[in-house]
């Protein structure tokens, strides 16, 4: 859908046997939007800078600016949100959410709290994630939630509802973003008593509510924690505009450069994240860390450098699943059988990213073992095999599947081949640029 970037039908990378350089990271997909959305329901105007120039971010601005709520884009780096002070000018819209769970989720919640007629829909697998758990938490304090196609998932009809929310609870167990998008409303349901959010089941993904709460402490609100069990938001709350916030860069976009460079020789060096960033994939450094990789810190940088074959590794994933992918291709360069655990999510997000993953590896000679909540991946005891990468509209996927062009394997003379490499668009439109960067003239 980004404009800015013609990709062909696909790409062919030759193997690369170093990697070396800089990558400024473009901002990140999780602040971008939880910050695009609180400036619009904020007093007040906010200049975001650094802002993720993406299609999850396009579909948010195209909502904002289709409620009637008005931003600019000032410069190449910088947007001007003016906030409705949590009214909606336009009663009645109809909301194209592609395939971002970071616009779809939070959105809902705030249309069903504030009221008005909204229609919400996406691409064909958005229609495929489910959003039951939120809707039920919603509809249960009188929202008007409908669905207009499958039960359970989107798209979606809101009407205005009549809340009356004090206490009300949801399944953390499915995504972590139904709890965000009640957190982030919560303040427009607790006029004059506190809203309490129980948390019911085990809760996925935990370090993204850090992500919300930190951002809604900027936004003016603050909210009492009891453990990853409730959530309390004391009346009266309202959300101001902070001035200017500056979006730090993707720590999920990190992790392909920072795998590279524990691949590949490096050292790489991403900017835009480091020691002090509020994402919890920031932590995906620490599994390179245990794979043997040598990681130095900035406040804004991280750097990452081999130190020969990385080491297998048996671990929990589920509080960082998105950066966890590349964990399972940089499996493909360990000297033995590397296990993620606790990571059923991946079954619902851009697509069924357990079943693509174990596939597009084995095309690649890897052995896998796929579960309902892992995957182990066991490399080929020689050179990776020619293959065609099937992406399955999957940004992730055809960022990570970069990786085995990296010819810390000592492999030879096979290219290979990603198919369908725009869906990168999601996130990073320009990551194959980034990528040739460090991989230089790897690109055929
Ligand atoms: O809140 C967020 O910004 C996100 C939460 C995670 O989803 P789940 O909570 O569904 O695991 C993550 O996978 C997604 O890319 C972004
Ligand atoms: C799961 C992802 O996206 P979404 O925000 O749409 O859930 C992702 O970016 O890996």
């Amino acid at each position: 859908m980004t404009q800015q970037k013609q990709y062909p039908h696909h790409i062919d990378l030759k193997p690369v046997m170093h990697v070396e350089g800089v990558v400024r990271l473009p901002g990140s997909k999780s602040i971008s939007n939880r910050t695009l959305l609180l400036a619009a329901l904020a007093e007040g105007s906010t200049t975001i800078v650094g802002l993720l120039a993406s299609d999850d971010t396009l579909v948010m601005l195209g909502a904002l600016r289709s409620l009637g709520l008005a931003w600019e884009q000032v410069d190449e780096h910088t947007h001007i949100v003016h906030g409705g002070g949590g009214i909606l000018p336009a009663h009645e819209a109809d909301l194209f959410m592609g395939n971002a769970g970071t616009a779809i989720r939070p959105l809902t919640a705030a249309l069903a709290v504030i009221g008005g007629d909204y229609t919400l829909h996406g691409v064909t697998r958005m229609h495929e994630r489910p959003i039951g758990d939120l809707v039920d938490a919603l509809n249960a304090i009188g929202a008007q939630i409908e669905y207009t196609g499958v039960e359970g998932f989107p798209p979606l009809r809101i009407r205005r509802g009549h809340i009356h929310a004090q206490r009300l609870s949801v399944r953390g167990n499915v995504s972590s973003q139904f709890l965000t998008a009640l957190l982030m409303a919560a303040p427009l349901m607790a006029r004059e008593h506190p809203v309490t959010i129980d948390v019911v089941g085990e809760l996925i993904s935990k370090p993204y509510i850090e992500i919300t709460l930190n951002l809604m402490r900027r936004f003016g609100v603050t909210v009492e924690q009891d453990g990853w069990q409730s959530f309390t938001v004391q009346p009266g709350q309202r959300y101001a505009s902070p001035g200017t916030i500056h979006v730090e860069g993707d720590a999920s976009s990190a992790s392909y450069f920072l795998a590279a460079g524990a691949i590949g020789g490096g050292p790489i060096r991403v900017e835009g994240v480091g020691r002090d960033s509020i994402q919890g994939d920031v932590r995906f450094a620490e599994a390179l860390e245990q794979m043997g990789a040598t990681i130095t810190r900035g406040d804004n940088w991280i750097e990452a450098r081999s130190n020969g074959v990385l080491k297998a590794i048996d671990a929990d994933f589920n509080h960082i699943p998105d950066a966890a992918m590349t964990i399972a291709v940089a499996a493909l360069y360990a000297d033995g059988t590397t296990t993620l655990r606790n990571i059923a999510s991946w079954r619902v997000k851009e697509t069924d990213r357990l079943a693509a993953m174990a596939t597009e590896l084995r095309k690649l000679g890897a052995v896998v073992e796929e579960g309902p909540d892992y995957i182990s991946v066991t490399p080929p005891a020689g050179e990776l095999s020619a293959a065609t990468i099937d992406t399955y509209d999957d940004h992730r996927m055809a960022m990570c599947f970069s990786l085995a062009s990296l010819d810390g394997k000592a492999r030879r003379g096979n290219t290979m081949r990603i198919n369908d490499p725009k869906c990168v668009a999601k996130t990073f439109p320009d990551y194959f640029d980034a990528f040739a960067g460090i991989a230089h003239e790897n690109l055929i």
